[in-house]
Formats: C-alpha cells, structure tokens, sequence
C-alpha cells in the first residue's frame, strides 16, 4: 500500500531557480493496485517516484510505504520496501556482472545477511524458474554478462528483479519508452502478468495515453505537480484517449484564466 499526505517538493529553494514539482499531492493506492500517471513534460511524474524512492527529499507532507513511514528515511534504507525500474534498461542493474549475479543481488535486497546454504539454494531455483517463465530462454544464459542483452531482455529481468525483493511496491518510470514497439508491448504484457500475480501495488508512468487506460486499474494525470484527474472501475471503462485530452485541455484552460487573474 501506498500513501501519500500533502507531499511537497520543491528544487533549487530559495533560489532564482526555485521550482515546486509536486504541489500538496494525496495518493493513496491500495495493496495490489495499479495506476498508470500520465502527465505532460515537467508535470512532476518522475519526482513523484522520486521521492517515494527516496531520491528526492519531500519538503512537506509524509509518504507511507506498506505502513512504514518513510517520509525521512533515505533511499538505502527503502530498498526492501519499494523497486523501481527505469526508462533506460542499463539503469537497474550492472551490466559487468552476470544476469545469474544481478538477480542474486536483487534477491538479497532488503533482507538480511547470512541465508542458510539450502535456503540459498532455494533462493536461487526461484529465481531460474521465474527466469524461465519469461520464455525468452534466459534461465540457460545466466552466465552471461548483463550488458550483453537487448534492452527488451534486460527490461523482462528487471521486471522479475522487482518481484524478487520483499517489496510489494513497483514503480515503472517510463520502463518501455526506450524500447521498439514489440519489445514494449511484451515488456507491457509482462507487467500486468506480473503485477497480477504477485499482487504488487504499481505506479507505473507513462507517456501514451493508450497505456494509461488499456493498462492497470486506474488512471491519474499530473498537471504542474498536482494531480488534476484520478479515475477508475466504472468511469475508467469506456474512458477514450479524445476524453483525457479533452480533459487536459480543460484544465489547462482553467490554469491559464487563473494565471491571467493573478498577473492582473
Ligand atoms: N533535480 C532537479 N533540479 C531542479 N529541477 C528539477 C529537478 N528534477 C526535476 N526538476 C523540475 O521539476 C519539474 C518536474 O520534473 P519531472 O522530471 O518530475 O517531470 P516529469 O513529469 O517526469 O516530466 P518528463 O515527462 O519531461 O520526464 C520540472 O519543472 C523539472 O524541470
């Protein structure tokens, strides 16, 4: 579960540069959730994962990951409640170890040191099965360098990374955007396959507004840091791409008066 209170951000204060990337936001995604963010460029979706990644400080408000309050902890020490997997697929994970190491590692995040041998065996069968679950013949590669795979492969296995931590939290930051068009939709399918089966609570942001309502069970839009549209059961159903833009662009319109107020 995810909860967010009045989550504040604020770069470069008291600077010329001063910019507030997340106004006062409120989320709350239940256990086993999945929300797709849309929202233009700027809008703030990146500092949202940010800061419930603990990569970027909140300057008020609290952030509630699976009923731990996290608000001050750093990243390190969320690293067992919370994965993430980035745009660039040579971001999450070290392309000079092996695909067989960087799952180990992904494995032992957020646990603690000292596993018995046969449970380190276990451990590691897992992770070979789920590896051969993808059906991208991997699981008899595992010696392979990381850095050897296409972007498509090492987004499928940092998508299994993410499901392998205790964490039941996932957040995607753009995770297929970089990928040619087959590689994302598997990349996709894989997601909400998994998302489904291991229950997780996902943020997933997303720059089609096709994804953001085919994907996941609700669809929220970041305007200026603030979310301006939050929908889903019912009124997402029949929702259309026409509607989130007309959506936006009302907004946006309403933005713009109120902008004109102020300067006047
Ligand atoms: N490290 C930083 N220092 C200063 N300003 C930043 C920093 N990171 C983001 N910003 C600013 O905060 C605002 C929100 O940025 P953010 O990257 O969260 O937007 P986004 O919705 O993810 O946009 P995009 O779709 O372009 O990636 C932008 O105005 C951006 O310039």
């Amino acid at each position: 579960m995810i909860e967010i209170d009045k989550l504040a951000v604020v770069f470069n204060k008291g600077t010329p540069l001063e910019r507030r990337a997340l106004r006062n936001v409120s989320l709350t995604l239940r256990s086993g959730e999945f929300a797709c963010v849309i929202g233009s460029n700027g809008a703030g979706k990146s500092t949202l994962l940010g800061a419930l990644a603990g990569d970027v400080p909140a300057e008020n408000g609290r952030i509630v990951l699976s009923g731990r309050d996290v608000t001050k902890l750093p990243a390190e020490a969320r690293a067992g409640l919370v994965a993430r997997v980035f745009q660039d697929p040579l971001a999450g994970s070290c392309s000079a170890l092996t695909i067989g190491e960087n799952m180990a590692l992904a494995a032992a995040r957020g646990r603690r040191r000292g596993l018995s041998p046969a449970l380190r065996r276990e451990r590691l069968d897992a992770i070979v099965e789920r590896v051969r679950e993808l059906g991208i013949g991997l699981e008899s590669r595992l010696g392979l360098p990381m850095g050897s795979l296409s972007g498509g492969q090492r987004q499928a296995l940092a998508l299994v990374m993410a499901t392998l931590s205790p964490s039941s939290i996932v957040l995607l930051d753009e995770h297929t955007a970089a990928l040619d068009p087959a590689n994302a939709e598997f990349v996709l399918e894989l997601t909400a396959k998994l998302a489904e089966r291991f229950k997780l609570t996902v943020l997933m942001v997303t720059h089609s507004m096709r994804q953001a309502l085919d994907y996941g069970t609700r669809t929220l839009m970041l305007h200026d840091g603030e979310i301006i549209f939050d929908v889903e059961g019912e009124g997402r159903k029949d929702l259309t791409v026409e509607d989130l833009i007309d959506r936006f662009r009302r907004v946006r319109g309403q933005e713009l008066s109120e902008d004109r107020l102020l300067v006047g």
